[in-house]
């Protein structure tokens, strides 16, 4: 019997299947969705899911509730009004009552109106607090994510679940819900006041109830299914536009304008046939809910007159017993709509369920390290990106001592940017260990690790605010005098001060109001003011001309002095500066040692400096360390080190 029921409910799943669904209503799966669909949730999960953000105003809600069921009660007071109207002032012809009976539906409509007042805005407010709870929270847990999780997102899509699919939860959670029970304490109130007017009747206009309950399922599914590909294409729609107008030199550079415009059109058609069939669906069933409505109205219609003629019912009775009735048919009407409400809502919650049950890749672990001296080991570290089985790193090993400066050198595609997101703990190794100053970073919480790494990425990255909050970002609390001690070292401060509102001046989305070199010393001045053990540049004067290299070089010195320096490059010359030099191949490190301990190797790194820096000014270099190299020992600038 079990396995029986257990089939059956398999089969009933089967049928309903989103990729049969769309070929039976039109939306064939045309494989070009950029989003990929979130894992269906029932909605009796998808309410406890989010009960929690609005448990603290429970009794707002009661209270709300309750304003909202006092309100069918006092329209049937009304409508029990008219009835004693018509049978004691119409039919008895007595004005008597009339004085008391008029001033009763004056106090009623005054009650009404204030109920519906205090009940409306009651809702709406803890509906609003339950989205700013929710929103705030997400915001919250995405920050929290590890790196893997955005980079295999489109923004776009992320953004609007965060923006719309938020607040279309509402409409389920608290509008919803709230209007659900008002709903169905109208239904209770008014199906007892039929009953108690003339039971026979009422009994005879329950008979239409389950047709409306059938119909609402049937539609209500299929009105969720279009949702959640309507939702699905607004995030591609959002995501083609993010990643359009974020490169937007790029497309107008080379002219991919129609590519683009072809892109956008494609999911925007998609969202508009999912949104067409939703109206489809929406419009077919107002009129066929009016038609099961119109059938309960003519058999109570029928079965009244033959009540009539029997004398069970007075006139009276029956046009009070008939305007109930349009008034029971009214919450049974908004209940079916709004099942389908909170059916389409669901798709939108569903997609933020998916991102609050994203678990950080990398772990936060308990302990906290003080301020440390800034010894980096890397012992046999292995390591594939998520989901892929290729190895990117194989049996890594290196080491960075407290004021030393260490290159990673190796073709494009080598490994060096994956080393500093091991390093910063974006990703964990898949195997070995990465310790600071002794300690496994994996025992570490992200914020104690964080705090005493300080990196300068290859593309300055800017944010939209001013110059002093960009330089502060790297000290949240900084003090004025800290922030232009900060840019002063960095060589900042003179053409700060030139700005028109000095350290005030917004520098404007990704900072297009200042020029490479001086957002590549916005970048320095943060990371002085942050003052951490350890110092990672990536790529630091890439894209400078030699002017601004130049003048980023003296600050860029003063930023190294006494930290333990990774610097990634793929300038030889720069790298021959260092105290150390890897050289990265494949994800190995296949040579180790100074400039010209590699050069005398030649092997591989000698082979590439040649390539770059030509055979004559090798064979000077060879020369030059094999003779000197004792005279020279570590006293390379760090100048060299920077710059090319
Ligand atoms: N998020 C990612 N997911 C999957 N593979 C990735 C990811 N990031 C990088 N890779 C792959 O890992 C390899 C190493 O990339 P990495 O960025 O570390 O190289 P790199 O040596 O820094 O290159 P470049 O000098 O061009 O910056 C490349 O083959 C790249 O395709």
């Amino acid at each position: 019997m079990e396995n029986g029921k257990h089939r059956v409910k398999e089969k009933a799943n089967q049928r309903l299947s989103f990729q049969q669904f769309k070929k039976l209503w039109g939306i064939e799966d045309t494989g070009d969705n950029l989003i990929t669909e979130s894992p269906p949730v029932p909605v009796r999960d998808i309410f406890r899911r989010f009960w929690p953000y609005v448990r603290s105003y429970r009794l707002w809600i009661i209270l709300s509730l309750l304003l909202i069921a006092l309100q069918p009660m006092v329209q049937s007071a009304t409508v029990w009004l008219m009835q004693v109207f018509i049978d004691r002032v119409l039919i008895a012809g007595d004005l008597s009552p009339l004085y008391w009976l008029i001033l009763t539906y004056l106090g009623l409509t005054l009650l009404r109106g204030t109920l519906f007042f205090s009940g409306t805005y009651l809702s709406n407010w803890v509906g609003e607090k339950f989205v700013l709870n929710l929103r705030k929270s997400l915001f919250k847990h995405l920050q929290g994510l590890s790196l893997s999780f955005f980079e295999g997102r489109k923004l776009g899509d992320i953004i609007a679940r965060i923006s719309s699919d938020i607040s279309s939860i509402e409409r389920l959670i608290i509008t919803g819900a709230t209007s659900a029970v008002s709903y169905i304490f109208q239904l209770v109130v008014f199906i007892g006041m039929l009953f108690f007017m003339q039971w026979k009747l009422a009994l005879v206009s329950l008979i239409v109830v389950p047709l409306f309950y059938v119909v609402t399922r049937f539609f209500s599914r299929r009105i969720k299914m279009a949702s959640r590909e309507r939702t699905r294409r607004e995030g591609a729609i959002n995501a083609i536009s993010e990643e359009s107008f974020s490169n937007i030199a790029l497309m107008q550079a080379y002219n991919q304008q129609i590519t683009e415009q072809d892109r956008f059109e494609l999911q925007n058609h998609r969202s508009f046939q999912a949104k067409m069939l939703k109206v489809r669906l929406k419009a077919a069933f107002t009129p066929v809910i009016s038609l099961i409505e119109m059938a309960g109205t003519l058999v109570v219609m029928i079965a009244g007159t033959w009540l009539l003629i029997n004398n069970e019912i007075t006139v009276g009775a029956l046009i009070a017993f008939m305007m109930l009735l349009s008034k029971l048919y009214s919450p049974v009407r908004r209940l079916s709509k709004l099942l389908n409400t909170i059916y389409s809502a669901s798709a939108s919650a569903e997609r933020v369920i998916e991102f609050m049950e994203e678990e950080p890749m990398v772990k936060e672990a308990p302990y906290d390290l003080e301020q440390v001296s800034g010894y980096v080991e890397f012992k046999n570290v292995s390591f594939s990106y998520p989901g892929q089985s290729k190895k990117i790193l194989s049996n890594v090993s290196l080491s960075i001592a407290p004021g030393e400066s260490v290159a990673l050198v190796g073709a494009s595609g080598a490994g060096k940017s994956t080393i500093v997101k091991l390093l910063m703990r974006f990703y964990d190794p898949t195997a070995g260990r990465i310790l600071l100053d002794g300690n496994v970073l994996r025992g570490l919480t992200l914020d104690s690790l964080r705090e005493n790494v300080a990196v300068l990425f290859q593309e300055s990255l800017i944010f939209d605010g001013t110059i002093k909050e960009n330089i502060a970002y790297g000290k949240p609390g900084a003090t004025e005098e800290e922030i232009i001690r900060a840019a002063e070292a960095a060589d900042a401060h003179e053409f700060i001060q030139n700005m028109t509102n000095g350290y005030d001046t917004p520098v404007g989305q990704k900072g297009r109001n200042l020029s490479g070199g001086q957002k590549q010393r916005l970048a320095i001045a943060r990371a002085m003011i942050r003052n951490a053990a350890i110092l990672i540049l990536d790529e630091p004067a890439e894209g400078l001309d030699a002017n601004s290299e130049k003048r980023v070089m003296d600050p860029m010195k003063r930023l190294m002095e006494d930290k333990a320096t990774l610097i990634i490059t793929h300038n030889l010359k720069s790298a021959a500066a260092a105290d150390r030099i890897l050289y990265l191949k494949d994800g190995e490190v296949i040579e180790s040692g100074t400039h010209e301990e590699l050069l005398m190797r030649g092997a591989e790194y000698a082979e590439l400096y040649e390539l770059q820096h030509g055979e004559k000014e090798h064979r000077n270099a060879v020369s030059l360390s094999s003779g000197s190299r004792t005279d020279r020992g570590n006293s390379k600038t760090k100048e060299e080190l920077i710059g090319s």
